[in-house]
């Protein structure tokens, strides 16, 4: 049985006029991994939302561990830890009273020696007593962290839990992620970043316009998609067959190669538009390649024909 199943799910908003998610089907497995990575409007959250049992779908079927999440929601809801995008909580109480309300709100009792160590893992022990009013913004989301986890979930859902956070917060948070995950529990996550995915994720899916538009384990994702880049600094303008192929962030560029003869035509059209380069290396290809390059739809296999 799949940790998470989504099976053909769509969702409109405004009467049919805006189409979020468009026939998605994947499987989970239990222990996965899982990256759920697309541009801005993609449609993740409304996939996150629905799986949450936060909003309806307008067509397909979703389950959580076998459990519908709409016809057995409380079983569903009940295997699901969500660490939500945006932070919500309630001012009145200390950290430890709201992982005691929360565990009450999943019938959870006498878990103490958890939420120690939840507070522990997560480097909030020294917080345990004070007020959720009185925290920073990085230990609002630890403490929505242990909230989501408070009742042991199966299932792990982070909806980009790293967007705005610290250093020092990110690696304990996927140093504790990466232990459950260890431990048997599956993980779903939404981010923008995506070394932390190509890190992280086992397996990959790519969604864009609603539609799922790659599902792959990372590791070939990477070998199959991209190859090598190209990459250089230069004050100059590119000559005009590079432009429309290369990646320019400032200074820096980054053109895709397949191979060595590549790479020489690249450098001979640089040369002859007399474009200085600057600290030029050859490097694998990471997931940010692979994303942009599915995103634009660009084909998979592209030379430079100079
Ligand atoms: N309540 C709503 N009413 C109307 N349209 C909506 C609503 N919620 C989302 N949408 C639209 O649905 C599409 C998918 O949005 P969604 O928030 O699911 O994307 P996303 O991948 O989570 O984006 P982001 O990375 O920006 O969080 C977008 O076109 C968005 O404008």
């Amino acid at each position: 049985m799949p940790a998470v199943s989504f099976q053909n799910v769509s969702k409109t908003y405004r009467g049919g006029q805006v189409k979020a998610l468009d026939g998605v089907s994947f499987d989970i497995a239990q222990g996965e991994f899982f990256g759920l990575l697309g541009p801005n409007g993609a449609g993740k959250t409304s996939l996150i939302s629905i799986l949450a049992g936060l909003s309806q779908a307008s067509g397909g079927r979703v389950e959580v561990l076998g459990h519908d999440v709409v016809g057995d929601y409380a079983a569903a809801r009940r295997a699901l830890g969500i660490v939500p995008q945006e932070l919500v909580f309630d001012p009145f109480f200390s950290v430890r009273e709201s992982l005691k309300i929360q565990s009450g709100y999943f019938g959870v009792r006498n878990n103490e020696a958890w939420i120690d160590e939840l507070l522990h893992e997560l480097g909030l022990s020294d917080k345990a007593n004070a007020n959720m009013r009185q925290l920073s913004g990085g230990m609002k989301r630890r403490v929505l962290v242990a909230q989501a986890l408070v009742h042991r979930p199966p299932v792990i859902v982070l909806d980009e839990p790293t967007a705005g956070v610290d250093v020092e917060l990110r690696q304990t948070l996927w140093q504790f992620i990466a232990r459950l995950n260890r431990e048997g529990h599956t993980v779903l996550l939404t981010t923008h970043y995506l070394e932390e995915a190509e890190a992280l994720c086992g397996r990959l899916a790519m969604l864009k316009q609603g539609r799922i538009v790659a599902l792959d384990r990372t590791s070939d994702l990477l070998r199959g998609r991209a190859a090598t880049m190209l990459r250089f600094k230069t004050d100059d303008t590119l000559p005009a067959e590079l432009q429309a192929q290369a990646r320019v962030t400032g200074r820096i560029v980054q053109i895709k190669a397949h191979d060595a003869s590549d790479v020489e035509a690249l450098l001979a059209v640089l040369r002859a538009a007399q474009c200085r380069v600057e600290d030029l290396e050859i490097g694998r290809a990471d997931l940010e390649d692979v994303f942009l390059e599915i995103m634009q739809g660009e084909p998979a296999q592209q030379g430079v024909t100079a």
